[in-house]
């Protein structure tokens, strides 16, 4: 069964620990953290301060994906925040490696992002060393805009590197997954799949879980 990763992103910042106990409640695996600099991204978001009060009160994998500039900067940070999955834009890593050995020293999950255009061939020596990839379906920064259709094929790519390896990586899937689209992502071979406004954007979010979950199979 697919995992349901809703990101905080969509949620209510006034409300933000009410809303992320609905979703915890609602049975979503992962906490998906979006953390923006107004720099990699244009926009900002929220800091390690937030997850670590976050922390206290939420049972979830936290799954921070950083689209800042110079992630090593702040990685500690974050773990030390409570973060269990760490995941870093190859666009923004000088030396990708280093960066997520540096991340697995801490002994949390180490995960690799791509931007829609970004090609595979980015992460074919560091395959091997990575729990996690993420592939963005829209360009990030904001929450709400439209699935990329071409990704489809990416992850249907991404997913054959990985079995061909034999490798235990998860792919997680990122914007624009809605209950129209989230078999297509899956069937292509998802293990993840982030969903913001899909579910924060919705009054009910027990029923926005369910539409997805449903449509999932
Ligand atoms: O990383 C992100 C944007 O940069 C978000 O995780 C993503 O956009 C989720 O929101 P939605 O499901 O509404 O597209
Ligand atoms: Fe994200």
């Amino acid at each position: 069964m697919v995992k349901l990763a809703p990101s905080i992103l969509s949620a209510d910042f006034a409300r933000l620990l009410e809303d992320v106990k609905k979703v915890e409640k609602a049975g979503c695996e992962y906490l998906h953290i979006d953390v923006m600099d107004g720099h990699f991204v244009p926009n900002i978001t929220l800091g390690p301060g937030i997850v670590k009060s976050l922390r206290k009160d939420v049972n979830m994998v936290f799954d921070a994906h950083l689209m800042i500039e110079n992630p090593d900067k702040y990685i500690k940070e974050f773990v030390d925040a409570g973060c269990d999955i760490i995941t870093v834009h190859v666009e923004a890593c000088t030396h990708l490696h280093r960066t997520i050995q540096n991340i697995k020293s801490y002994g949390i999950k180490a995960g690799v992002v791509l931007n829609p255009a970004t090609s595979l061939d980015t992460i074919k020596y560091v395959l091997d060393d990575v729990d996690m990839v993420l592939l963005m379906s829209v360009n990030p920064g904001f929450g709400g805009q439209s699935y990329i259709p071409c990704v489809t094929e990416k992850i249907k790519e991404l997913r054959k590197m990985i079995d061909e390896r034999g490798l235990n990586v998860e792919i997680e899937v990122d914007g624009g997954v809605k209950p129209s689209n989230i078999k297509e992502v899956v069937d292509a071979g998802a293990d993840v799949c982030v969903a913001g406004s899909a579910i924060f954007g919705h009054e009910d979010i027990d029923e926005a879980v369910k539409a997805l979950r449903e449509n999932a199979k």
